[in-house]
C-alpha cells in the first residue's frame, strides 16, 4: 500500500489558530489541524494528523436551527469533504454539554489538485468569555506562528535551490495569514540597488496577483518608498491616502493595485539592504499591530539569511565548477601532444596497457602501427624547422582521418615517429589502415625535393598484431612494431612491413 502523503503546505495549515481540514479527493485521507481536532474532539490515527471519515461522521455537529445532529446525508462537513463548495454555512460543534462553538464553514475545492481545504472560522466566542481567554488566545496565536516559522526555517537551513521558492512561499503564506493580510511578498534588489523585482508572492483567495507587472522596477519609479526603506528599514502605512505629497508615485501605484495599507520590512545582508518583505491590504485598511511587525521582521530575517546562504553556496559551486573545468583542461593538456593535438606518449602508454588487458579478457586481436617520416632531417634542413612542424601536423591530421572506430588512438610517439593503437583489429586491418595513410599522403603531396625516396614526403610503416594473454607486456608489442618499422626502413622506406 502506498503511504499517504501530507501536502507540503500542511505545516502551515497545522499551525493555524483556526480549524482547517484538508482532503485529497482521490484518496480517502483527511487531515485535520490541531484546532480542528480540538473542535470536533478527534484523535488523529497517527503523527500525520490524519483522521478517519468514520470519526468525522460521528462528530457531533448540529443544525443551528433545530439543534439536532445532522444526518449522514445532510451533514455539511461531509458534503464539503466530498468536494462540494459550501460557503458561509454556520454549524455548531457540540464538544460537551455546556460548550458550544459556532463556526462558519467555508470549503475551497481545488479541482486542479483534486483536493479540498475546509476552513472553519469562529463566528461567536466560546462560552468561556473572559479577558484571560482572549489574552491566552493571543499568546496561542504567537506560539503557533513561532512554531510554524521555526518549522519553515528548519526546512530552509539546507534548502536545495529548486525548493527555495516553495519554502519562501510557505513563509509568506504564514505571515499573510497571521497578519490577516491580503497579499504577502518578497522583493529583491539587483546588485547595484537600482532596480527591484517581486520574486515571491502569496495572495489571499480572490485577491489579484500583480507579480508579473512588478519586475525590474527602477528605483526612481518609487523614490519615497526607496528612501524610507534605505534609511528606516520599515515602511508602515495603515492608510495610504495619508501618505505625504512627495509619495505621489507610490500613491498612484497603490491606487492601481487597490492597496489601502502597506507594511514592509527591509531584508538586510550585513550593511546592505538586499530587498524587503511586505504585506498589503486590498480594498480595506488595517492598523498594523506590533505583532504584525514582529512577524514580518522575523520572516524577513529568515528569508534574507536563506538568500545569503544560497548566494554563498552558488558562488562556491561556481568556483568549484571553474576549478573542475580548469582541472579537466589541465588533465587533457597533460595527455595531448602540444604540437599536433593528438595523444602524447603518456596517453599512448596508458591506452596500450588498457587495450592489452581488454584483448586478453575478450580474446580479440589488438594491432599496433608505428610510422616514421622518411628523410625528415634533410626536410628540416632545407625547408626549415617551421615547415617541418607543419608537416608533422599534416601527418597527424591524416592519422586521425583514417581512424574510424571508437577506441582507435593516434599518438605522437616521439620526434617524427607516430603510432596507432587499433583495438579489435587484425594484422590485415592494420595494413589496410596503413595503406590509407599512404594514400592520404600521396593526395597531400608535401614536396620533399631532398629525399632520395620520392619528390614528396613519405613514411615507413611497421605493423603487428596480437591476441594478448594476461602476461603480455606493452613492450613486446612495441618491440614487434618497431622491428617491422625498421624492416620497412631497411627494405627501402615508403613501405609497409609486418
Ligand atoms: N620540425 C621538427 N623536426 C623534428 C621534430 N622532432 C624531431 N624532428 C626532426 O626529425 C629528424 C629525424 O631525423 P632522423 O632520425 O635522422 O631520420 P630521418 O632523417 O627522418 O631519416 P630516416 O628516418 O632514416 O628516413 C631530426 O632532424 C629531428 O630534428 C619536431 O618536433 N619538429
Amino acid at each position: 500500500m502506498t503511504e499517504i502523503q501530507q501536502p507540503h503546505f500542511w505545516p502551515i495549515l497545522e499551525a493555524l489558530p483556526y480549524p482547517v481540514m484538508y482532503k485529497d479527493l482521490v484518496s480517502p485521507s483527511i487531515f485535520a489541524n490541531n484546532a480542528a481536532q480540538r473542535l470536533f474532539n478527534l484523535s488523529p490515527e497517527n503523527a500525520t494528523a490524519m483522521v478517519s471519515m468514520a470519526a468525522l461522521k460521528a462528530a457531533a455537529i448540529c443544525n443551528t436551527n433545530t439543534q439536532q445532529p445532522y444526518s449522514l446525508f445532510n451533514n455539511p462537513l461531509i458534503q464539503a469533504l466530498s468536494g462540494n463548495e459550501i460557503s458561509q454555512h454556520v454549524l455548531v460543534a457540540k464538544q460537551a454539554a455546556s460548550y458550544h462553538m459556532h463556526s462558519r464553514l467555508i470549503s475551497l475545492p481545488f479541482t486542479l489538485h483534486q483536493s479540498v481545504i475546509i476552513s472553519l472560522q469562529r463566528t461567536e466566542p466560546t462560552t468561556i468569555e473572559s479577558s484571560d481567554a482572549l489574552y491566552s488566545e493571543e499568546i496561542q496565536e504567537a506560539l503557533a506562528f513561532d512554531k510554524l516559522i521555526s518549522l519553515i526555517s528548519t526546512e530552509l537551513i539546507n534548502v536545495q535551490e529548486h525548493e527555495l521558492d516553495m519554502h519562501i512561499n510557505d513563509a509568506l503564506a504564514a505571515v499573510g495569514e497571521f497578519c490577516h493580510a491580503d497579499r504577502a511578498y518578497v522583493f529583491q534588489f539587483n546588485n547595484e540597488l537600482t532596480e527591484m523585482s517581486n520574486t515571491n508572492e502569496w495572495v489571499r483567495h480572490g485577491v489579484t496577483s500583480h507579480i508579473e507587472n512588478l519586475q525590474q522596477i527602477p528605483q526612481q519609479a518609487l523614490p519615497y518608498f526607496y528612501q524610507i526603506m534605505q534609511n528606516n528599514f520599515i515602511f508602515s502605512v495603515s492608510d495610504v491616502t495619508q501618505l505625504p505629497a512627495e509619495a505621489k508615485a507610490e500613491k498612484e501605484e497603490f491606487d492601481r493595485e487597490d492597496i489601502r495599507s502597506v507594511l514592509c520590512c527591509a531584508m538586510r545582508a550585513g550593511d546592505k539592504v538586499i530587498g524587503f518583505v511586505g504585506c498589503d491590504m486590498v480594498s480595506r485598511t488595517r492598523v498594523w499591530t506590533s505583532n504584525d511587525l514582529r512577524r514580518l521582521k522575523l520572516v524577513g530575517e529568515m528569508i534574507a539569511n536563506t538568500l545569503q546562504n544560497v548566494a554563498y553556496r552558488r558562488s562556491l559551486q561556481s568556483m568549484q565548477q571553474q576549478l573542475l573545468t580548469a582541472n579537466a583542461e589541465l588533465q587533457q593538456q597533460a595527455m595531448q601532444d602540444g604540437l599536433t593535438g593528438i595523444a602524447n606518449r603518456r596517453q599512448f602508454d596508458q591506452c596500450l596497457q588498457q587495450e592489452l588487458h581488454r584483448s586478453a579478457r575478450s580474446e580479440t586481436p589488438l594491432s599496433l602501427v608505428m610510422l616514421d617520416i622518411d628523410r625528415f632531417k634533410p626536410y628540416n634542413d632545407h625547408y626549415g624547422h617551421q615547415a617541418g612542424d607543419d608537416a608533422l601536423k599534416q601527418l597527424a591530421t591524416c592519422l586521425t582521418k583514417v581512424l574510424k572506430r571508437q577506441g582507435d588512438i593516434a599518438a605522437r610517439y616521439g620526434g617524427e615517429e607516430f603510432a596507432l593503437i587499433l583495438p579489435d583489429s587484425t594484422l590485415e586491418d592494420a595494413v589496410n589502415v596503413s595503406k590509407q595513410i599512404q594514400q592520404l599522403l600521396i593526395e597531400l603531396a608535401i614536396e620533399h625535393k631532398h629525399s632520395d625516396i620520392s619528390n614528396y614526403l613519405t613514411v615507413s610503416i611497421g605493423c603487428c598484431s596480437v591476441v594478448a594473454n594476461k602476461d603480455t607486456e606493452p613492450s613486446q608489442l612495441i618491440k614487434a612494431a618497431d622491428k617491422a618499422l625498421y624492416a620497412a626502413k631497411t627494405n627501402g622506406r615508403n613501405r609497409i612491413e609486418t
